[in-house]
């Protein structure tokens, strides 16, 4: 089999990975991503042991142990640019020898579980509410790079949501990527809602926040807000889980994303104090994967 050459697969010279510095052994299989940097000590502090933690750039990796599974949680940054970096070098890590430079015969896959912050876009969905992603739309374009983009995206419901919204052409195409349905049954109770999340590539324009600069479309939320695919809704924006379903199924791997809701962009409240929900979320979600 031909080596993947090392311009293409950055292999530092202490074996580890390009941007997450991490060797195959710092792995564990079932892996939570959050955005903030900051949040991988807040998972951390729930594990019954800590075995490693790596880190470069926005790039933190926690691996430890949480009644008695093994988890790694690791930091993404913002943005699905950097759930591109994330989820090929996660892959890279469990799926090719790095030694050989070769993908290997027998694939493993991966529980991708983000656990994120979000702002609703229905007007019944509450601040500092629990949402459970059940499929992601990536406005960012990131997919579309992908030859199997369209092998692992919902078509219909992106083109009825582009005709929908008269989506402008100088937009990036959006990707409906459905999440894992085994993770969503395991993470699912009475204290999640669940629906279809947005992934912006941006937090102000892109999610249409105006400051000083006015929208290309001033209606697009209410549009949103509006839209129904088959009885699925639309319900809240965030900036990764569309990159992270969309590589996930193609590269094989289990991805779901749960996110506290921390303001509401209809009724316009926002939460008084995040933090104390994201970590009530935290204790849900490692509870209900171990
Ligand atoms: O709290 P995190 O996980 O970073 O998630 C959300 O918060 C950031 C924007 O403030 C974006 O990354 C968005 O997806
Ligand atoms: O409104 C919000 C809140 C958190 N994260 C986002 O991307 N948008």
């Amino acid at each position: 089999m031909e080596k993947i050459k090392s311009s293409e697969l950055i292999i530092n010279p202490d074996g580890s990975v390009f941007h997450l510095h991490l060797r195959p052994e710092h792995l564990a299989d079932t892996v939570i991503l959050v955005g903030d940097p900051g949040r991988v000590e807040l998972v951390a502090s729930f594990f019954d042991e800590v075995e490693c933690t790596i880190s470069n750039r926005e790039f933190v990796t926690t691996t430890g142990t949480y009644k008695g599974k093994r988890f790694s949680v690791l930091s993404t940054g913002i943005g699905t640019d950097n759930i591109d970096i994330v989820v090929n070098e996660l892959d890279a890590l469990v799926n090719i020898d790095l030694e050989t430079r070769t993908p290997k015969a027998e694939h493993k896959s991966l529980d991708l579980v983000r656990i994120g912050t979000s702002g609703a876009l229905q007007g019944n969905i509450p601040v500092d509410s629990f949402l459970l992603s059940n499929k992601s739309i990536g406005f960012d374009g990131m997919l579309n790079f992908y030859a199997e983009r369209d092998n692992v995206s919902d078509l219909d419901f992106e083109q009825s949501f582009k005709d929908f919204v008269k989506w402008d052409a100088k937009l990036a195409s959006p990707y409906v990527v459905p999440a894992s349905k085994s993770l969503i049954n395991k993470l699912d109770g009475d204290d999640m809602i669940q629906g279809v999340t947005i992934s912006a590539n941006g937090f102000y324009g892109p999610q249409g926040r105006v400051l000083r600069l006015q929208t290309l479309d001033p209606d697009l939320n209410d549009k949103i807000e509006e839209f129904d695919f088959k009885g699925e809704k639309i319900t809240n924006y965030e900036m990764e889980s569309s990159a992270i379903f969309g590589l996930s199924a193609m590269l094989g791997h289990n991805a779901a994303a749960v996110c506290a809701i921390i303001a509401n962009r209809i009724t316009k409240d926002a939460s008084k104090d995040y933090k104390p929900t994201v970590k009530s979320l935290i204790q849900v979600v490692l509870d209900r994967l171990s």
